[in-house]
């Protein structure tokens, strides 16, 4: 399965949030927006006005959008409005995921259902025929910077027997040179990379030692 780079802009500069995306939008495949609520999670970090900001000066990059808020069924038009071109968001944030998920299929824009550490991947089992990404969490959401749970890989694995070759395993939280291998290798083919590119003095770098990496 071809794999993806989706870079997330959590510990970016937001004083220089253009120059920063520019500086590396034709190295990555995706740009990954962490909404964040102060609910669902214990951060609070943007919103749509921003999502609408990045879609009118870079028209033509993928925004991959993972909602961390309470009430998804509220708010997922809204994110779809602003320009986003899949938009992920909880399972456990609702009971209303499979009616969400046809909605933004219904959209034309992909699909996706994101679950914590914690949450058992079998949840996705009802949800695989609306679904274009599954978002495995390796870290607990809320904040960039923290190290990958192990443990996921076995979930990766298990995703991958239950959603086949034809839906996106992403995987987010601590993915760097150490950890991207192993879950490629468990399955994943998106990987949401933040501080590992945004904290380096060489952007450009980092991204093609990752890709390096995913291809041998
Ligand atoms: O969703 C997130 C946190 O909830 C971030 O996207 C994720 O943690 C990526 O940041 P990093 O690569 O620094 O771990």
């Amino acid at each position: 399965m071809k794999y993806k780079i989706s870079a997330s802009i959590l510990n970016a500069n937001f004083l220089r949030l253009g120059q920063e995306i520019s500086e590396i939008k034709d190295y990555i495949d995706e740009i990954h927006l962490d909404i964040m609520d102060g609910h669902y999670v214990d951060n609070i970090s943007f919103g749509p006005d921003i999502i609408s900001l990045i879609r009118k000066e870079f028209s033509d990059i993928t925004l991959d959008t993972h909602l961390m808020i309470c009430n998804p069924d509220k708010y997922w038009h809204t994110f779809i409005e602003a320009g986003a071109d899949i938009l992920v968001f909880h399972k456990e944030a609702t009971q209303k995921a499979y009616h969400i998920l046809e909605k933004i299929k219904k959209s034309g824009k992909l699909a996706g259902i994101s679950l914590n550490p914690a949450t058992d991947i079998n949840q996705i089992e009802p949800l695989v025929d609306v679904i274009d990404r599954v978002l495995i969490m390796t870290v607990e959401p809320g904040f960039g910077g923290q190290s990958f749970i192990k443990p996921m890989l076995k979930k990766i694995e298990k995703a991958r027997k239950i959603l086949g070759d034809n839906i996106d395993i992403e995987v987010d939280g601590g993915i760097n040179n150490n950890t991207v291998k192993d879950a490629q290798k468990a399955g994943a083919n998106t990987f949401v990379v933040g501080s590992h590119i945004f904290k380096s003095s060489d952007k450009i770098a980092e991204i093609e030692k990752l890709r390096e990496i995913l291809e041998h």
